[in-house]
């Protein structure tokens, strides 16, 4: 997609680069994620969100609205090879009378430093839940893990590597601790990728997750995954069931 623009079209604010036909266009699909995430209680009182980069070019959600009204005119594009500064965010369509999302630098962070193409926020009660029932581990040992669960085949083995985990690995999602301000969690997500290079998600104490993918596709289906297994987790802490297991492996897996 092409990043120049004419000067007529700058004088309106590029609005060309919200306004398509196509469904998959990423002006058209946030909106329509964050709908369906708002049902699954992902979103809800204007919390969480999703961007999606295309090439070069990165859409973003306003910031305080409900996330699962937003419109595609109401979205944010900014072109990452034109970023100088992440304090100074240029962007070639600002939507008037808005701010853009505070998750901001988190989405930027998946972007550059895992090359996703498209991360989600969830405020979801199961990713809180997980997070508080961890609360008590040391400082050193701030993960979520599980194993022998089918669903932990949806998410990839980890940045750059080809294929899906298996039924008997074990998923380990690193937590980090909130901040009063969503921005300020940049650097300890930072950190956490550093940690666990393989991840395509990370817990935020008593806020959220954030998850990420190489595609839209498969960012959803991780997010929708780690939900399921973070609810499946909470279930089996309230049974005494434990979250990992050392099931040996029969045959090929
Ligand atoms: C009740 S939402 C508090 C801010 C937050 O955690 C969040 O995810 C939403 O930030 P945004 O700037 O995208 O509205
Ligand atoms: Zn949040």
């Amino acid at each position: 997609m092409a990043t120049t623009v004419d000067p007529q079209q700058a004088t309106e604010n590029n609005h060309h680069l919200v306004k398509s036909d196509d469904s998959k266009h990423p002006a058209n699909l946030i909106p329509a994620l964050c709908r369906k995430f708002w049902t699954l209680g992902w979103v809800s009182g204007t919390g969480g969100g999703a961007s999606i980069r295309d090439n070069d070019l990165v859409y973003l959600a306003p910031s305080g609205v409900s996330k699962e009204l937003m419109e595609p005119s109401n979205i944010y594009v900014l072109s990452m090879s034109a970023q100088r500064d992440p304090k100074k965010r240029i962007y070639l369509r600002s939507p008037p009378h808005l701010k853009p999302s505070q998750c901001t630098p988190l989405f930027m962070a998946a972007f550059t430093k895992r090359n996703a193409s498209c991360c989600i926020h969830t405020h979801s009660q199961w990713a809180v839940l997980v997070t508080l029932l961890l609360e008590s581990q040391s400082p050193s040992s701030r993960l979520f893990e599980i194993n022998n669960i089918e669903q932990i085949k949806g998410f990839g083995k980890g940045f750059g590597k080809q294929g899906n985990l298996g039924y008997h690995d074990t998923l380990r999602i690193p937590v980090i601790e909130n901040t009063p301000h969503e921005e300020d969690l940049t650097e300890y997500l930072e950190e956490a990728m550093e940690q666990y290079p393989d991840t395509y998600a990370v817990l935020v104490r008593r806020h959220g997750v954030y998850v990420w993918g190489d595609t839209v596709d498969k960012a959803k289906a991780q997010a929708e995954s780690l939900d399921y297994l973070f609810q499946l987790a909470v279930q089996m802490r309230k049974l005494g069931l434990p979250w990992v297991s050392n099931i040996e492996q029969v045959g090929p897996s």
